[in-house]
């Protein structure tokens, strides 16, 4: 398989041929029985402490487009929920589907979102760089929120103005004066559980929080999602656009969800 992506000959079905953890026993995304979660009165408030100057460009990597943030020093973090210490935000990306009736990764007693929103942190307290953090079990935080058709997101407005720039993979585009808070939810309560990256190598080192209220976005919006190209440039015939680029929910094994709420 030359290279990983969401199609039928390179995508999560096969992914187990070059990624083996793609099997394991703590992947992600899961789908969160609200039912059996366990409520945890020790789990703290999340605190998110961004700071809008850490925001540097987007780039679109042809699996999706990441906004990627200065992780030089621990400006921009992310504390509290069921974490020890301080994990630094490295970046924000989103998977979406080909419709608006699914896309998300993580799903809610069998529902599927329009889309997911995945804030990714590091453990600096812990690692000194973030490669190094992606490669131990408590080395990555990632904040989940998930986005459900409505009005549009004033916020995301900004972010798919840089799209222009961005059509083909590979391109990017400074992004600045940006803070990730504007795109969470009023209420912080959360899902908490022991996963892995939803993307190759599908490492095992991330704690997820998943948030339970979903934030808005319209469907124009995400339509302009799926216009950004898998490949590289317009030139070629089928210049494939990013329709889907969610992973299906993988065996819970033996992990608990713990909720932060009652
Ligand atoms: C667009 C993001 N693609 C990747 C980039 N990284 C992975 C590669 O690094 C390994 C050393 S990552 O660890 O930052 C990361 S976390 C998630 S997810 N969907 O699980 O939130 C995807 C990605
Ligand atoms: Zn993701």
């Amino acid at each position: 398989m030359h290279q990983w992506g969401y199609e039928d000959h390179n995508g999560p079905e096969v992914w187990h041929d070059l990624f083996p953890l793609a099997n394991g026993d703590r992947q992600s995304p899961i789908n969160i029985i609200t039912r059996d979660a366990i409520y945890d009165p020790s789990l703290q408030p999340l605190q998110v402490n961004y700071d809008h100057d850490s925001a540097k460009v987007v780039i679109n990597t042809g699996h999706t487009f990441t906004m990627e943030f200065d992780d030089g020093d621990d400006t921009s973090v992310l504390r509290g929920g069921p974490f020890i210490g301080s994990y630094r935000l490295r970046q924000f990306h989103f998977h979406w589907g080909s419709s608006d009736g699914h896309g998300s990764e993580h799903k809610v007693d069998g529902m599927d979102y329009a889309a997911e929103l995945h804030i990714v942190h590091w453990n600096s307290e812990k690692f000194s760089s973030f490669v190094e953090a992606a490669c131990a079990p408590d080395g990555l935080a990632v904040l989940g929120v998930f986005l459900k058709i409505g009005e549009p997101n004033r916020y995301i407005e900004r972010i798919t103005d840089t799209f222009g720039a961005i059509r083909s993979k590979g391109k990017q585009s400074p992004f600045t004066n940006f803070d990730p808070s504007c795109l969470l939810p009023a209420s912080m309560d959360f899902w908490t559980y022991p996963g892995s990256l939803t993307v190759p190598p599908l490492l095992e080192s991330v704690t997820w929080v998943v948030l339970k209220e979903p934030i808005s976005i319209s469907h124009e919006q995400l339509a302009r999602f799926r216009s950004l190209l898998f490949t590289k440039d317009t030139a070629e015939i089928e210049a494939c656009c990013m329709k889907s680029n969610h992973r299906p929910v993988q065996p819970l094994k033996n992990r608990k969800v713990r909720a932060s709420f009652l």
